[in-house]
């Protein structure tokens, strides 16, 4: 029994009890100087001893008192109401019995705050009473010997010692030390723990069986395997009780994770993948999606210029002219167009792209439908941030085009992308130049108690198809991805996305994929 108790001991209970076999009085830091070993694992290898009541850890906690700096200034110049009335027993002597505050306040040399409080103690023990505003010392007080009352000494005695225990606190100053306790700042009190050590019986009887210690192994050497010395060592045995520290795997950022399906989502429905640059010339970004030159969408509050590069190149081929023809008067759509003198200078401009759609006129100027392409990118508007704005953020656009292609389809098609993530969502008409019908998605927001905007689709205007040379239906979307990250993850402030506290990201299940949640 005593022996499988020794076998499970480890190095440092080993040293604590070797320690104390030497001397039972040791201190923590005693045992650990003689023992070789720190004193955290002094304290942490009685602790275990003691679980295991082989010893018991008798703990006594001492205060410490010595005088704050207002104490020390007290001890020095008085306290207040001593000071007070010192000054009153002198106003007494010129023949004054009844002082006005200031004047006091003046030669007690105390603050306004210290006169205060200290009238209720004046008053208390009879030193001075209140007299039409004035101050009037009475006979207990001219009578009164400030330096034997019991504050003062008390005073003087902590100054003098600078410090001393609570227990040796001689007994005449027992009630002042009290009282000093109600009275804030005066004291400083620093407890200090003492650990003192005793044996059961247990240890006792492991201490009279004895046992060695050995070094325990902790890393193996190259020489120690080579010369088979390693199966000589003590190994210290596994706690699969002690605590690890927690760990964090590293994991997808739940941004790219929703990127990474809603791209898987588009490719399992047959869509082809496109890539654009974040710089795009006016040209794709408006002009070719039918968007007239001074529509407010294209003024420098809503959109970020480029001043370098300044300008870009146009389109060869008949692009530019087709579509100077849609803006002056709709080409050969039946459309008047907008009316207006289109400015190719204006084309030229370069912005970071407002949205993906001139991707998707770029990619149907190269491919004829039918066809299904969608594209993930970053867009950048002038936005004053708040919960759901960034003036940066992820759309996923997409177009498909072909014979039959409809407005219905559109609609399925969303409905079924967004069925997908697991979101529900509701279409309500809206207003896109390049697009009729329009549409824009919405999604309710509990929390907020209202519904979010998602992101715009319709189907593109003959405008924007015939400079293309498109003769089918084309249905468009463009849908933001930051919002619908949020409304997955539960984050209620969409800047959340983008900050580098990682805490929340911590607490987020390590799973590429969480399409079924
Ligand atoms: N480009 C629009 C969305 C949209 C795309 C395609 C067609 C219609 C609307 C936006 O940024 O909000």
């Amino acid at each position: 029994m005593i022996e499988k108790i020794i076998n499970e001991l480890h190095l440092y209970e080993k040293k604590l009890l070797d320690g104390l076999a030497k001397n039972s009085n040791l201190t923590p830091e005693e045992i650990a100087k003689l023992e070789q070993m720190p004193v955290k694992a002094v304290t942490s290898a009685a602790g275990m001893l003691e679980s295991k009541n082989i010893i018991t850890v008798d703990k006594t906690s001492t205060d410490n008192i010595s005088l704050s700096e207002e104490g020390k200034d007290y001890a020095l110049n008085g306290l207040p109401e001593h000071r007070i009335l010192k000054a009153l027993q002198d106003f007494s002597n010129e023949g004054k019995d009844e002082v006005g505050m200031d004047e006091v306040i003046e030669r007690a040399k105390v603050s306004k705050a210290q006169m205060n409080f200290s009238i209720g103690i004046l008053m208390r023990h009879h030193w001075a009473k209140m007299n039409n505003g004035k101050l009037a010392i009475t006979d207990e007080g001219k009578n009164a010997d400030i330096s034997s009352l019991p504050q003062v000494k008390f005073l003087k005695f902590l100054h003098d010692k600078k410090q001393i225990t609570e227990e040796n606190i001689p007994e005449e100053f027992i009630k002042v030390r009290a009282e000093f306790n109600k009275r804030k700042d005066l004291l400083n009190i620093k407890t200090s723990q003492d650990f003192h050590f005793i044996l059961n019986d247990i240890g006792k009887k492991i201490l009279d069986e004895g046992f060695s210690i050995q070094n325990e192994a902790t890393q193996l050497t190259h020489d120690q395997l080579k010369t088979g010395s390693w199966k000589n060592l003590h190994y210290r045995g596994y706690d699969i009780n002690a605590s690890a520290p927690k760990n964090y795997p590293g994991k997808i950022h739940p941004l790219q994770q929703t990127i990474e399906e809603i791209r898987d989502i588009f490719i399992d429905m047959g869509f082809d993948e496109a890539k654009g640059t974040i710089l795009e010339s006016a040209f794709w970004n408006f002009d070719m999606l039918f968007q007239p030159q001074d529509h407010a969408a294209r003024e420098m509050q809503d959109t970020f210029y480029v001043s370098n590069p300044s300008q870009a190149s146009l389109p060869g081929g008949d692009l530019v002219e087709k579509t100077r023809a849609e803006h002056e008067h709709g080409g050969n759509t039946g459309s008047e167009g907008w009316n207006y003198k289109w400015n190719e200078d204006i084309a030229k401009q370069i912005v970071l792209r407002t949205h993906t759609t001139g991707l998707s006129v770029r990619y149907l100027s190269k491919h004829q439908p039918p066809l299904k392409m969608f594209s993930v990118g970053r867009v950048f508007r002038r936005e004053t941030i708040n919960y759901k704005h960034l003036p940066e953020f992820h759309q996923v656009e997409g177009i498909v085009a072909g014979e039959d292609m409809s407005f219905k389809n559109l609609l399925g098609i969303l409905k079924e992308f967004y069925r997908k993530l697991g979101f529900k969502v509701r279409f309500r008409p809206a207003y896109f130049p390049y697009t009729y019908l329009s549409i824009e998605s919405e999604i309710y927001v509990p929390e907020k108690k209202s519904w979010m905007e998602l992101g715009g689709s319709g189907m593109f205007r003959p405008e924007v198809l015939e400079p293309l040379g498109i003769k089918t239906q084309v249905a468009a979307f463009g849908l933001g991805i930051e919002r619908l990250a949020m409304m997955r993850y539960g984050i209620e402030d969409i800047r959340m996305l983008y900050q580098s506290d990682i805490g929340w990201l911590r607490k987020l299940p390590v799973t590429r994929n969480i399409k079924n949640f």
